[in-house]
């Protein structure tokens, strides 16, 4: 396993002259050894390239690759000990379940017992050990694919096992198995993951710690908690949770007491009391799940007006509006609200709101 890191850009153009030139605007990335991160961002924002550029499919424009601290940047894939599980599976066919599980292994010369020992463990982890003997050739497409991921897990020594979209042909109930069982699989092997989805709910399952992209820039590196509680820039706030956070204009004066949010003056809950706001213009983010429905003129409360109700089931998803600007709020199945056109009164301020300015994370 190996500690990699990144100091590089990526332009697929020749003579690159503006930042939409670029696949992969300047970063530094520090991927720990034995850590499991998820890339995660919406199409064309750069997530497979700087997959394949770890992985030696592609060597970047400008900067260096790390592998432990030597220089990798021009080494192929074989070079850099990586193993890759890409969208499809790559098997074959005309073997068994064991002998593609085996077969990365005996292509290193690795002693019989020790491979029989592996396949057997990778097999029971992804609970194919009843499927040893059977030819890959009449499994499912879904079977196949965890065949891939398992001829990706095999090897011990591997510096990193990097995952493309893998789940992508996997029926949706196995998915979410899947998922839950690559995180307990990381835990128990410790290997260095990588994995690339646009899907959220797979990054934040699988993910120690998820790298947000979007258009060609790491916009935050956090766990899960941090990047739904604290999200570092707007877009992070928008895509991370169904609905993404709710943001509505703010005022600070030079003290740092907040003036006005959303064109209404508040009274500040204590809860704020400790933020020191910097004066001038700001964005309140507050997420769906923190925005409670409060008493009129409750300290940190809006005065908003119901757009719509919608029975969520396990929620309701209340949509209110303020000043022209639109808050979503998720409430308890029970609670009785009140009909479209009504007042409602949101806690828009609180211990989980977070203050913004040039869509940065300031409070
Ligand atoms: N071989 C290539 N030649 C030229 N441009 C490319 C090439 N591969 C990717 N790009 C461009 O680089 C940008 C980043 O693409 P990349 O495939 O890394 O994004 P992604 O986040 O993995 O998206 P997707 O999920 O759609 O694959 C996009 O604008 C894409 O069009």
């Amino acid at each position: 396993m190996a500690r990699i890191q990144l100091d590089l850009a990526h332009s697929y153009r020749p003579h690159p002259q503006q930042d939409s030139d670029y696949a992969l605007l300047p970063l530094k990335m520090d991927f720990e050894d034995g850590g499991a991160y998820a890339l995660l961002g919406p199409s064309g924002c750069g997530k497979t390239t700087m997959l394949n550029i770890m992985s030696g499919l592609l060597v970047p424009s400008h900067g260096t690759v790390l592998f432990d601290g030597r220089d990798v940047t021009r080494a192929t894939p074989q070079d850099r000990n990586i193993a890759q599980v890409f969208q499809f599976p790559v098997i074959y066919d005309t073997m068994t379940v064991a002998e593609n599980l085996a077969f990365p292994l005996k292509n290193r010369k690795v002693p019989a017992a020790q491979i029989q020992a592996r396949v057997g463990q990778i097999a029971e982890m992804l609970e194919m050990s009843h499927q040893l003997d059977m030819r890959a050739a009449g499994l499912s497409a879904d079977q196949k694919q965890k065949i891939s991921l398992g001829r990706g897990l095999v090897r011990s020594d591997v510096a990193a096992v990097l995952f493309d979209e893998p789940l992508t042909v996997i029926d949706p109930h196995l998915k979410w198995q899947l998922r839950r069982k690559l995180k307990q699989i990381h835990h128990e092997l410790k290997l260095t993951l990588i994995y690339v989805t646009h899907d959220q709910v797979e990054a934040l399952t699988f993910a120690d710690q998820v790298v947000v992209m979007s258009r060609g820039k790491v916009m935050q590196l956090g766990t899960p908690d941090a990047l739904f509680e604290r999200p570092a820039h707007t877009f992070v706030g928008h895509f991370i949770g169904s609905p993404g956070m709710n943001f509505v204009p703010a005022e600070a004066d030079a003290s740092g007491a907040l003036l006005q949010v959303a064109g209404q003056r508040l009274v500040p809950p204590p809860a704020l009391a400790e933020r020191a706001l910097p004066a001038g213009a700001l964005r309140v983010g507050v997420r769906p799940e923190y925005l409670a429905l409060s008493a009129a003129g409750a300290p940190g409360a809006l005065q908003c007006s119901v757009a719509q109700v919608q029975d969520l089931g396990t929620s309701q998803m209340l949509t209110a509006t303020v000043g022209g600007h639109t808050l979503k709020a998720r409430v308890a199945p029970d609670v009785e609200l009140p009909p479209v056109g009504a007042t409602v009164w949101l806690q828009a301020l609180g211990a989980h709101t977070c203050f913004y300015r040039n869509e940065e994370l300031l409070a």
